[in-house]
């Protein structure tokens, strides 16, 4: 079968840009594939990389497609190297609508994202009155006693309301003595007498620190997530060789072929979060596919923010 092959850079621009330990984030920039099978029926992809977070770069990325030809194949697809993880999904996502199975996506229950720093405290309830039963809040932004403080007041404000649980991510903003301040803190009000919890922390040391994290967790209750340290298909194996066996959040649309996650993630049994990366409908679409048909447990995914563009081109 010879597929037509065509892309398009896009670039969007966010209503507030996202405040993380990494820094300020703005315009989300990505790739749309665009293939044709020989009936003319369409199937839509998206690279969406992440440098920052371990996929390739959008330069990287546009390299790839420019170096295709107009015409490729299902084998070129499925051998789209390692090193371009976000290639391998939107090329794969692609394909995968133009095989057809056009099933429609079992509403997930979501996570909505909080704003960051102090504001989370007079933003959380409108979330909540969206319909959000778990929200995310990152941290690691401004100090640590200002945040532990504020975590403090969020939690006794959330607890008002039955039902409620928080995500915490650091975005590997904290050292080893920070991430056990935090967890404490978190044990102590997941032992509390409330519905309210504190459901993970998120990647609280750097990416490599994968030792710490696992000390971490030997000390507390609270759950930790990795993220950064497992962006990709190869760090997932890794991370599992070396005895990790806690939450992994999965971006699909920067972890890699779709068909190759499928099978490590049922062959290692992951406790998966999955995870949007401010991709756009395309992506989305294709990644919470994955989503329904991948993770078991009832854990909300992070895809509440497709509301936060600016409208442009
Ligand atoms: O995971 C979620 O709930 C929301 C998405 C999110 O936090 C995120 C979005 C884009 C890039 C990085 C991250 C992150 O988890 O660190
Ligand atoms: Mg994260």
């Amino acid at each position: 079968m010879t597929i037509k092959f065509n892309f398009n850079k896009y670039s969007r621009k966010f209503k507030q840009p996202l405040k993380t330990h990494h820094g300020l984030w703005e315009v989300r920039e990505g790739i749309i594939i665009e293939l044709m099978d020989e009936r003319g029926k369409v199937g839509w992809g998206e690279i969406a990389p992440l440098s920052w977070f371990g996929s390739e770069t959008l330069r990287e990325a546009m390299d790839f497609c420019e170096s295709l030809p107009g015409i490729i194949t299902e084998n070129l697809i499925f051998s789209i190297p390692m090193s371009l993880p976000a290639c391998q999904f939107g090329l794969e996502s692609a394909f995968t609508e133009l095989q057809g199975n056009d099933k429609e996506i079992p509403k997930l229950e979501n996570s909505g994202l909080l704003p960051t720093g102090k504001a989370a405290l007079s933003g959380w309830e409108d979330l909540v009155n969206r319909g959000y039963k778990t929200l995310k809040w990152k941290i690691g932004v401004d100090s640590i006693d200002n945040e532990l403080n504020w975590l403090q007041i969020l939690a006794s404000q959330m607890s008002e309301i039955q039902g409620l649980s928080l995500r915490l991510d650091a975005n590997g903003g904290l050292n080893f003595s920070e991430g056990d301040r935090w967890l404490d803190i978190c044990d102590r009000i997941n032992l509390g007498d409330t519905s309210f919890k504190i459901e993970f922390l998120e990647q609280p040391l750097g990416v490599n620190e994968l030792e710490g994290m696992l000390a971490l967790t030997k000390g507390h209750l609270t759950p930790i997530a990795l993220d950064e340290s497992v962006a990709t298909l190869t760090q997932i194996n890794q991370c599992y060789q070396q005895g990790w066996r806690g939450i992994f959040v999965i971006k699909p649309a920067i972890v890699g072929s779709p068909k190759q996650l499928r099978k490590l993630y049922h062959s290692l049994g992951i406790d998966g979060v999955f995870s949007s990366v401010f991709e756009t409908e395309i992506g989305q679409k294709a990644s919470l596919k994955l989503a329904a048909e991948l993770c078991q447990s009832n854990r909300a995914v992070g895809f509440g923010i497709n509301h936060w563009f600016v409208d442009t081109d």
